[in-house]
């Protein structure tokens, strides 16, 4: 590993090729790691005194009388314990673009295409707090029930303070730029094309590699994402248990005056001053931990004779409401893969649905979307908002003909946040000089082929020329 220095996190620095951080493999497994030997208390939770005169503390996910195949929490020994600091102030400068409750007085109702161009990376300096940004959600956090979705720009790492999310869990899809997470449970290093999940009330810290860094954030209120049943696909396939990362327990023990825990609660941030990192678990067990995922890992599936399949065959994390099939908010990938449908339109279908999609790119393009859609940038459909590919795309389809043989798609990673719930879009989002005013222009070439004579369709399509109306 080579060990030239871009950033410093507490002090430390952190190499640019990569980490040699470890892992925990599995998903809703019950983990435990020890950063010295015999850290954990054997046998029971919270003994009188625990090894290394370590603080015992809990975190729950869930309830405590949640049922148990949902109940998430984890037992986490410390240096000191969390609760060790001064009381939460409202923080100021307050933040302004963050928000947890969507109503009349702070989002607007907007049935119309929308679109954005990648928001630009800032000049002045700004870390993953002062980056991040609601664009758009439903519900509350107070109620439990609801989701937000927000993008981050940022050039800066977080310095001698960290972040902790009593809303509701982050699911951090990175576009540009590599984050370093420093957890209570541990550090992951997340580059873009994986995904890290940080459940609500975890504590954590960004720091940048590689300097600038552009990204999207789902949050989801009063639910978990779970891995997808895979139904009649059977016992394998999609998003594998084993592919999912957890860290290992490390913990600083120096003293670090002036530590700020920002705290997020109903959409506000507060700030907390202690003497010490936050990061001082030495062990922990639980099923309730922060995660990666590397989206290259994902094992897709899809039609192998005709017909296009709903993207619910690429969810990789689902997080569900009581309604039995019906999300808060699903993720879904649009991973490279082979077309090989015949007689088929091959890419998505034009459509209305009654869920809210909203779309985002990794890397490269998106079949549905010849121009327009850059990565960084994002489209919103609401609920029964008609959509579908743009003309360039539906045109380039016909002109392929009928006969096209199987085909890869790749350098492409697009993804799509969905749910039931309809999302309000904030003042600022819809303010945006990144907004793509001109969106609903990509349809408007699309021109009719209709004729009541009785022929097979594709041949007027092909004899009459795409250009006739
Ligand atoms: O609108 C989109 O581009 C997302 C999408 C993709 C697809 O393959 C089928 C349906 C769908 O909503
Ligand atoms: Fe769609």
């Amino acid at each position: 590993m080579a060990n030239q220095s871009v950033s410093k996190v507490n002090g430390q620095d952190l190499p640019r090729d990569g980490f040699d951080f470890d892992y925990q493999s599995g998903f809703g497994n019950h983990f435990s790691s020890e950063a010295l030997p015999g850290a954990l208390p054997p046998n029971q939770n919270s003994p009188l005194i625990c090894p290394y005169g370590l603080y015992a503390e809990q975190i729950s996910g869930t309830s405590f009388t949640s049922p148990r195949k949902l109940n998430l929490r984890s037992w986490l020994y410390r240096i000191k314990p969390s609760v060790t600091h001064e009381p939460f102030k409202p923080r100021v400068p307050s933040h302004g673009k963050l928000l947890s409750e969507f109503n009349q007085s702070n989002s607007c109702a907007n049935p119309t295409q929308l679109r954005w161009k990648p928001v630009d990376i800032p000049d002045s300096p700004t870390d993953f707090i002062d980056g991040l940004y609601t664009v758009c959600g439903a519900g509350s956090s107070f109620l439990r029930h609801g989701f937000a979705i927000h993008m981050y720009t940022a050039n800066k790492s977080m310095d001698n303070c960290a972040f902790c999310n009593a809303d509701g869990d982050f699911l951090i899809v990175p576009q540009q730029g590599r984050l370093c997470i420093t957890t209570e449970c541990g550090r992951l290093e997340v580059s873009p094309g994986e995904i890290a999940i940080l459940p609500q009330g975890f504590r954590f810290t960004v720091s940048l590699p590689d300097g600038p860094s552009r990204g999207y954030v789902a949050e989801v209120f009063g639910a978990h994402f779970h891995l997808p049943d895979l139904g009649p696909i059977g016992a394998n396939g999609l998003a594998a248990p084993r592919d999912f990362l957890v860290p290992t327990a490390w913990f600083e023990d120096s003293s670090h005056p002036g530590y700020t825990i920002v705290q997020k609660f109903g959409g506000e941030l507060f700030t907390a001053r202690q003497d010490f990192s936050p990061f001082n678990v030495v062990a922990w067990h639980g099923n309730y931990v922060p995660y990666k995922y590397d989206l290259s890992k994902f094992c897709p599936y899809n039609t192998v004779l005709f017909d296009h399949s709903d993207p619910s065959i690429n969810t990789v994390l689902t997080a569900p409401t009581d309604t039995p099939g019906v999300a808060l908010l699903d993720f879904v990938i649009f991973p490279p893969r082979w077309l090989v449908a015949e007689h088929t339109f091959r890419p998505p279908y034009y459509h209305r649905n009654c869920m809210t999609e909203f779309m985002g790119l990794i890397h490269g393009g998106y079949e549905a979307k010849a121009d327009g859609f850059v990565p960084g940038g994002a489209s919103l459909h609401s609920c029964m908002t008609p959509h579908g590919p743009d003309t360039k795309s539906y045109e380039a389809t016909i002109a392929f003909g009928n006969e096209a043989g199987p085909h890869k798609i790749s350098d492409t990673m697009a993804f799509m946040f969905e749910s039931c719930l309809i999302p309000r879009v904030c003042w600022w989002a819809m303010e945006s000089p990144f907004v793509d005013h001109d969106y609903y222009q990509c349809w408007i070439g699309l021109k009719s082929h209709f004729t009541a004579e009785e022929k097979d369709p594709r041949n007027i399509i092909v004899q009459n020329g795409l250009d006739q109306a």
